[in-house]
This record gives C-alpha cells, structure tokens and sequence, in this order.
C-alpha cells in the first residue's frame, strides 16, 4: 500500500514539529510548504538526514509551489502569524483571513480529497472561514485547539493530583479563547469525576477553580514566557493525534473544532466539541449533557465566536 501523503501549510515552529513527528512517526511522506523561500527546504533536509538516525522510512520534501501538495491525504494548516505578548489572538484575524484565502485556494487547486486540520488563529473563525475558501465537504475541514486545552487541563490535574496523565480524561468545550469552557463534571481523574475528586479530598474547590482558570489562559502562559511566539510542541503533538486517528480510522473521541448543524441547539458554525474522527472525518459529535451553568458558559464563548465571524464577514464579502 502507497504511503500517505501529509501536507504541511506553514514551516515555521509548529510545521516544522509536525514534520519531524510525523517522520518519526512513520505516519506517512511529508510536504512542508511555505512562502519563505529556503525554510520548508531547509526543515525538510534537515529531518531527512535524522531519519537515518532514528531509523523511520519516510520521504520529507521543503516546497514554495502548491502544486507539490498534490493528492495529499491530509492538510496540516498552520500557515500565518502568531501572537506575542500583549496581545490576543483576536488581534491575529486579519492578517491570517487572508493567509487562509491563498491557502484555501491552494487546497482547493491541488488537494480537494485531503483532510483538512486549521491550525492558524484566530482558531474558530479561520477554520470556518478556510472551509469556505476550500469548498471542502464541512466533515473534511476541522480545527485543532480542544485536543491542545483538553491537553493542558489534563496535565494540570496530573501535576496537582500525582495521577498519571494517562489515567486522566479531561474535555473542554467551545471555542479557542480564554471563555473557552473547561467541562469539570464531565472530566474524569481515574475515572472519578472532578466534583467527586474534590469531595474524596484529593484536591481543595480553590485548586481546582485556579486549574480551570489556569487552562483557560494556558496560551497566554506560553505567549508571556516564550516572548517571540506561542506555543508548539503541544500543538503539534494535539493535531497528529487527530491526522492519526483520520489515517488509521480509529475515530477517537477527540474535542475538536466542527461544524455543527444543530448539535448543542447550533449550526451554521465552527465550535469546539467532542468529534468521532475516522475515515470520514467528522464523522460523529458527541454531546454532553449540560447543566444550567455549563450552557451559560458555553453560549458566552460561541458569542465571541460568532463576533469573529461577523468581524470576518466585515473584511471579506465572500464569506456568508
Ligand atoms: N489552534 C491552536 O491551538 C494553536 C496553537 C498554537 C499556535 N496556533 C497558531 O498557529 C499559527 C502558527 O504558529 P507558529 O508558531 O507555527 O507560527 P510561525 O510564525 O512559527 O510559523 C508560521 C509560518 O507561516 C508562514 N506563512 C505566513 N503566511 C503564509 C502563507 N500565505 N502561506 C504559507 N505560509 C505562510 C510563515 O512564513 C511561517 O513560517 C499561529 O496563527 C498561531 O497563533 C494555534
Ligand atoms: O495562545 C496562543 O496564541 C497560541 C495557541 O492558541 C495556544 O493556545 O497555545
């Protein structure tokens, strides 16, 4: 069986992350394209040479030309600019709408069958506005950001816990902004769920609202100290997860940007919430029960969701 094909769109810290995973994943050839000429080349040699060292069989090429993302199984979008301190993510929307026309385009021209994962902030409004610029089936575009908060929400509650991460189900719902809402009845600490944890004593109310508060504002943790740009690893880590899960149809539950068409009393909409992702893609959205508070919660991120995408709308005509 042919190798899959991974698309790369953006080469700089998290295009560069996901290329040296994927390689060392052996999850399948990668393209890393960019607009700066020299660096996805440069990346993409430079991992080729370590495959000889860590041993995985997998082509890496650097590209300027979208036509080498021709009959890609799988887009990984990260192309566009990050934040820096001081400011919010928001403050990225229109510089990176029009990094999400080309790319759009681009997929569209040479890469119409490929699973598409929209990294580039501002998260849910660019996912929303890439599958526009694509035309790609709605089940075939996706934005990565719950897997990432989901990812620190865990962590966070492992730290304060000494429970092993591995034991640990944590979910966030909603859109990639600081409301973003951490689902405390729904999250699991070895199998006990975080109310309960908190009633058997394992951690204080107090610890854990500062955990949620801390999740919330984990971007912006990462932003203030790394000084030039925000966090990778841990994106990189969150979007292979959900290309692994498309490539191998495991179709894991994984929180993730999808288009809802009624689910949660939403459509029309990009939001980040639970997602079967298999073969199909988005193939299925879970949904939690929610309480009166949880709703609040969740109503208020949308709204700031549905505001970037009015502040889209403003910029670009297309966009409906
Ligand atoms: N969704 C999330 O959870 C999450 C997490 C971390 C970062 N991000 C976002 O991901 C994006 C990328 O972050 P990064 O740290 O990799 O940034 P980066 O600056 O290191 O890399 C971005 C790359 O995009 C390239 N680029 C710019 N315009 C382009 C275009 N028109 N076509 C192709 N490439 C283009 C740049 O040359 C650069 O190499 C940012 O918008 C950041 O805010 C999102
Ligand atoms: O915070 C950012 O600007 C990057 C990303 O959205 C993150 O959550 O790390």
């Amino acid at each position: 069986m042919a190798r899959a094909k991974i698309a790369l769109i953006g080469a700089g810290m998290i295009g560069g992350t996901l290329a040296h995973i994927a390689a060392r994943e052996e999850l399948g050839d990668v393209i890393l394209f960019d607009i700066a000429e020299g660096t996805p080349q440069g990346k993409a040699l430079d991992i080729a040479e370590a495959s000889a060292v860590f041993g995985k069989d997998v082509a890496l090429k650097g590209a300027n030309d979208y036509a080498d993302i021709a009959g890609a199984d799988v887009c990984i979008v990260t192309a566009g600019v990050p934040r820096k301190p001081g400011m919010s993510r928001d403050d990225l929307l229109g510089i990176n709408l029009k990094v999400m026309k080309a790319v759009g385009e681009g997929i569209k021209a040479h890469a119409p069958n490929a699973f598409v994962i929209c990294i580039t902030n501002p998260l849910d409004a660019m996912v929303w506005a890439l599958q526009q610029f694509s035309g790609l089936p709605k089940e075939k575009v996706i934005g990565m950001a719950g897997v990432l908060d989901s990812a620190r929400f865990a962590y966070f509650l492992a730290e304060a816990t000494g429970v092993s991460v591995e034991d640990i189900h944590a979910w966030t719902l909603g859109g990639h902004g600081d409301d973003m809402v951490p689902m405390v009845r729904h999250s699991t600490v070895g199998g006990l769920p975080l109310p309960e944890l908190v009633k058997q004593g394992w951690l204080t109310q107090e610890k854990l609202d500062a955990i949620v508060e801390r999740t919330r504002k984990g971007g912006g943790e990462i932003v203030a100290l790394l000084k030039t740009g925000s966090a990778f690893y841990a994106p990189a880590e969150s979007a292979i997860a959900m290309a692994t899960s498309y490539l191998k149809d495991k179709k894991r539950v994984l929180p993730c940007a999808t288009y809802l068409t009624g689910q949660y009393g939403l459509k029309d909409l990009y939001v980040g919430v639970p997602v079967v992702i298999g073969a199909g893609g988005a193939e299925k959205i879970v949904e939690f029960e929610t309480n009166d508070a949880e709703k609040a919660m969740f109503a208020k991120s949308v709204e700031s969701v549905q505001g970037l995408m009015e502040a889209c709308k403003a910029i670009d005509s297309s966009l409906v």
